[in-house]
């Protein structure tokens, strides 16, 4: 097959020749004709095989013959990266087609995207949250949208992105065509997209697997030797761009740091980061600046960088959907790659889920001359360091409690590490994986028995534990000496209202136009209960006087 059997435009065929693409994918050879005659489409295919031109080039070829200057595509994708790589694909693809377009993502000023979307665009690709921000302010009209696309479908319709679509949808007022596209789709996910759809066309190319294209390896470890096995595994292996995988933000943070002090030059990708960061960090490790990138899952889905040929899990992910997403930034097209995982004892389950998806056993590899036999004191781990929560059942060293072995208890490199002074008790004992022994005595203190991941509950904690209750208005006078002090100022004040400085904030609330006259009030505080300005027969409400109005909606309000 060949695209010139879609009878696409010239405009559009300019497009396909500029990228370099001679035939279809199967999935485009297969969802370019229904989406071309108007259907609802959901496209599942493995990572890396065209989706993305599956859904662009169709719609490209029917926005020919709809009038320009308003947008008229909506494609709503769950990271900012990905967003900007399919607003990237369309401009590539559209170009010759004049069609503009424009990602809306958070984390940059809105006036530039509010400048480019007065300017008129045709497509636009966001990320729920910021669309719904400019949608709010009235800076975008999706009224007119024609085909409403939803990438890594399964992901926007788990329960983070659940309300925000749900928003979105409602404001697209006209009968629309809408298109899912991903590489997994879990059935209880399935359901929910059906609610969007009228009568879907399903296209499904081959499983719902990792991409055959790439090999996998596990590399079995202790939790606390990860790191060094790591800088082993990147040091005695040839590799072009190696994208590590860890669960938390702190966690990547904190492996890109130690990797570089390895020598490697490496960066880290992280929601920590600000967006001009994650901009900068993400265009290094595409253009070959630095060939190690540590990220978290926000790298996981969609993005395209053609020379990544490894994949690792320094941490393994939490589902074996999430797992092929990670792996499949690797053997993308017609190139082939690695994925090697890092696994510790608590890992054998998902081990397994893996081996059940691609329907063969995972080869089991160890790296030669590597020490196996280190103390835990020789090893840092990143995630454990801050703020990592062990899973139920299991210590933060990776091992089921009741199978602990008796050396590793107590005392682990981790307590040692910690500071005793500010440390709970409670959480120290999680942390440490100390089992049920320490429990009644934390009781006796005054804690409930720690919950998982080591937080207190306040209702059994010690009163002076007890966080003071606090409410969003700050009296006029916090204390008697801005009173009295006040009183100075603005002499009549207190002897026209006849109260004692100690009463002041009651004296505010009776009289407030006479004071809002003389002297503003701030309110945007915090105060206690005890400093709450009473007011006669209303204990709970704040008066009106204190109510804080909206702030106003205007492209120039820094705080919006
Ligand atoms: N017909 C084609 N011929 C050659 N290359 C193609 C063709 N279609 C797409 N590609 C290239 O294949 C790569 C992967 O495409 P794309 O990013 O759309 O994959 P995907 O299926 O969306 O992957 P993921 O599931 O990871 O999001 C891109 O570099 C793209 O340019």
């Amino acid at each position: 097959m060949s695209f010139e059997s879609f009878n696409f435009a010239p405009a559009v065929m300019a497009g396909v020749r500029a990228c370099g693409y001679q035939e279809p994918t199967p999935i485009q050879a297969q969802a370019i004709p229904p989406i071309l005659e108007g259907h609802d489409v959901i496209g599942l295919a493995q990572t890396g095989t065209g989706k993305t031109a599956a859904y662009a080039l169709p719609v490209i070829q029917k926005m020919l013959s709809t009038p320009r200057g308003r947008v008229r595509t909506l494609v709503l994708a769950p990271t900012r990266e990905l967003a900007c790589q399919i607003a990237e694909s369309f401009r590539s693809l559209g170009q010759r087609a004049r069609i503009r377009e424009c990602s809306i993502y958070g984390g940059v000023n809105m006036d530039q995207q509010i400048r480019r979307l007065r300017s008129g665009v045709d497509v636009v690709v966001a990320c729920p949250g910021r669309l719904l921000d400019h949608i709010w302010r009235g800076t975008i009209d999706i009224c007119g949208v024609e085909t409403l696309i939803i990438d890594e479908a399964d992901r926007m319709f788990d329960m983070g992105f659940q309300p925000d679509i749900q928003s979105i949808l409602k404001c697209l007022v006209q009968p629309h065509q809408t298109l899912l596209f991903s590489a997994t789709m879990p059935p209880e996910v399935r359901k929910l997209t059906l609610e969007t759809q009228t009568n879907p066309v399903t296209i499904q190319i081959g499983t719902q697997a990792p991409a055959s294209s790439v090999s996998h390896s596990v590399y079995p470890v202790k939790n606390h030797q990860k790191t060094p096995l790591l800088i082993e595994i990147l040091k005695t292996t040839e590799t072009k761009s190696v994208l590590i995988f860890a669960r938390t933000k702190y966690g990547a943070e904190n492996l890109a740091d130690e990797i570089s002090r390895a020598g490697f030059t490496t960066a880290s990708l992280q929601g920590n980061l600000s967006q001009n960061r994650r901009h900068a960090v993400m265009e290094g490790f595409r253009r070959g600046n630095f060939k190690i990138l540590v990220a978290t899952d926000i790298a996981a889905r969609g993005l395209d960088i053609d020379h990544i040929s490894h994949v690792i899990n320094y941490d393994m992910p939490d589902t074996p959907e999430d797992y092929t997403h990670r792996i499949g930034r690797t053997g993308r097209f017609d190139r082939t790659g690695q994925a090697l995982s890092l696994v510790t004892g608590r890992d054998g389950d998902m081990v397994r889920d893996i081996q059940k998806l691609i329907n063969s056993p995972i080869q089991r590899l160890r790296v030669d001359g590597f020490d196996y036999a280190t103390t835990r004191n020789d090893g840092q781990n990143h995630s454990q360091r801050r703020g990592f929560a062990p899973r139920r059942g299991y210590s933060a060293e990776g091992y089921n409690r009741s199978e602990m072995p008796a050396a590793e208890t107590s005392p682990n490199s981790l307590t040692a590490e910690m500071p005793s002074g500010n440390v709970r008790p409670f959480s120290q004992a999680v942390r440490s994986g100390r089992p049920a022994d320490s429990a009644p005595r934390f009781r006796r203190e005054g804690y409930s028995a720690p919950r998982f991941g080591g937080r207190p509950s306040f209702e059994d904690a010690p009163m002076a534990a007890k966080p003071v209750a606090r409410f969003n208005a700050r009296p006029a006078f916090r204390k008697e000496d801005d009173a009295q002090a006040a009183a100075k100022a603005y002499p009549s004040f207190g002897r026209e209202t006849g109260v004692t400085s100690a009463e002041n904030t009651r004296s505010v609330s009776e009289n407030p136009e006479q004071f809002s006259s003389r002297r503003p009030a701030r309110f945007n505080g915090k105060a206690s209960f005890a400093n709450r300005p009473a007011r006669p027969g209303n204990k709970v409400g704040k008066p009106p006087f204190f109510r804080r109005s909206k702030p106003p909606v205007s492209e120039n309000n820094p705080t919006y």
